[in-house]
């Protein structure tokens, strides 16, 4: 199909001299007599790239060119003039025309700048189809979890509409972010991050805001600050819940007026920045507990979208542990490795505190020391943290999946069993599948062990509560009360008599 050229002149004589030549080069011409009309065609038809006088009446080219782009940014413009001064030309330009030529156009000159135009428009939509492509597979899954993700993004990364992303460490809050900015308008701007728990607390004011020269000590030069490193584009604000008070009232106002002031400037500079924020705290406890701003918070909270932990959509596990596995051969130079049904079995069983981010490190492990080419359940055992893996699954009422078990395989008792256990019947002691995270507290952990060795002694002993107790050298009552406290209840197969414990 030609590509389709509009010619915006006043002059009609002008306008068919153009349109003969482009028409014998082989383009498709629409002719516009006016801004106005150029406006109403670009909107009605397609249109691949503009030719436009500056001096027209009513409207002038200038005018119609700006008001050209607020419709569709990317459609390539030349501008001609009779009067061409530097002046225009410039101006022209910082509007965004991608050509300017001076009348009388020579036929030769004509062509090669709209050729050129449109080689220039095909390398900008290929990469920007290249960095779709790209933005769909970085992020691997299929599970409703991410589905759910997937949709959210698409609805969302048109709008102008703030996104706060919460969830724990490497969950791809990061990713997500950067896939909301590559499907939204600023898409070719920039894409500007800082992690605020990074940066100490006396610099984030300068690394947001940027500094004049002389401003502090070691304020050698003057330097822009991400605001204004993201102007146009998006910035993404991570670990927000750890951004100091103070900051947290300044950066309000920026969100709230568009406009800030280097540290140690006195110029008021406006910026025009979408911001996306992620946490891995829960703000509305932060609030509560007085250390983020409630105003704040509803600022930067206009979307929200949760990326749950790895270990609550273990079905996109067998699809990440395969793109990253090609991947990570690739990078180290050797013939793709597969996962053995053990390995994969073992992998999955396994619950990744430190989410997406600790299972790429694993597979890249698995890629650079496994003998290959298929890694053996023995081999993926040995690749999970020490005690963690591939041992036998745990009886626990609790685990829902048997290929995909909610918890962890077991680990041995940290301590021998207790010598203040004489009555404990000789079998072997039952052994729990514990394991420390740094998303509970303490007493949480405490209490999920608790629970732990209760079900799995009542598992153990096929629900016989007395014996239960017995095993684990506890009186009854004290059992019941234990279980109650853990929001435990008997169940239909409590093999106990049906009154209940004294003290309940
Ligand atoms: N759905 C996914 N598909 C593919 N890779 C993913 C996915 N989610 C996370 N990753 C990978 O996991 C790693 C961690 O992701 P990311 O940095 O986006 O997480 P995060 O939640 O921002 O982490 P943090 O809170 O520590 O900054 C990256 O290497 C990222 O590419």
């Amino acid at each position: 199909m030609p590509a389709s050229v509009l010619i915006v002149d006043d002059e009609k004589n002008i306008l068919l001299t153009l349109s003969q030549s482009l028409q014998l080069a082989g383009y498709h011409t629409e002719l516009a007599s006016s801004g106005q009309v150029a406006l109403d065609v670009a909107s009605a038809r397609p249109v691949d790239a503009v030719l436009m006088d500056v001096k027209m009446p009513d409207m002038d080219g200038l005018t119609a060119l700006g008001r050209l782009h607020e419709m569709k940014p990317e459609l390539p413009v030349i501008m001609m003039s009779g009067h061409g001064t530097i002046d225009t030309a410039v101006k022209a330009t910082q509007l965004g025309a991608r050509d300017f030529l001076e009348k009388p156009i020579a036929r030769d000159r004509l062509l090669v700048a709209l050729r050129n135009v449109l080689k220039h428009q095909a390398v900008i939509e290929e990469l920007q189809e290249l960095r779709a492509q790209l933005g769909r597979y970085d992020m691997v899954g299929t599970g409703p979890a991410m589905q759910r993700i997937f949709s959210l993004i698409q609805r969302t990364a048109p709008s102008e509409g703030r996104v706060l992303i919460t969830g724990e460490n490497g969950t791809g809050k990061e990713l997500i972010a950067r896939a909301l900015h590559q499907h939204s308008r600023r898409k070719n701007e920039p894409f500007v991050k800082l992690n605020c728990a990074a940066v100490p607390h006396e610099l984030i004011e300068s690394e947001l805001f940027g500094h004049e020269k002389g401003a502090f000590t070691g304020a050698v030069s003057v330097r822009r600050g991400k605001f204004e490193l993201a102007h146009a584009g998006t910035l993404f604000l991570d670990e927000i819940g750890d951004m100091p008070s103070a900051m947290q009232a300044k950066l309000l106002r920026v969100l709230q007026e568009g406009e800030l002031e280097r540290v140690g400037g006195a110029e008021t500079i406006k910026v025009d920045v979408r911001v996306i924020a992620a946490t891995n705290k829960n703000l509305e406890k932060e609030i509560a507990d007085g250390h983020f701003r409630e105003d704040l918070y509803y600022r930067i909270n206009v979307v929200q979208i949760h990326s749950p932990p790895l270990r609550e959509r273990r079905e996109d596990l067998p699809d990440l542990i395969d793109t990253f596995l090609t991947e990570s051969c690739a990078r180290n130079g050797r013939k793709p490795l597969k996962l053995s049904p053990e390995a994969l079995s073992v992998m999955a069983s396994y619950d990744y505190p430190g989410n997406v981010r600790e299972l790429r490190n694993l597979v890249e492990r698995l890629a650079i020391l496994c003998e290959g080419p298929v890694v053996s359940g023995p081999e993926a055992v040995e690749l999970l943290p020490r005690g963690r893996g591939g041992a036998v699954p745990i009886p626990s009422p609790a685990a829902p999946s048997a290929v995909f078990p909610a918890v962890a395989p077991p680990m041995a008792p940290a301590s021998p069993p207790s010598e203040a256990a004489p009555t404990r019947a000789p079998e072997p002691a039952p052994q729990v599948g514990f394991r420390p995270r740094v998303d509970r507290t303490f007493r949480e952990q405490v209490e999920d062990a608790e629970r732990e060795i209760i079900l799995h002694t009542l598992a153990h002993t096929q629900d016989n509560v007395t014996e239960a107790a017995r095993l684990l050298d506890l009186e009854r009552g004290h059992f019941y009360k234990k279980m109650k406290a853990l929001g435990l209840r008997r169940s239909a197969a409590d093999k106990e008599p049906t009154q209940g414990p004294s003290g309940e």
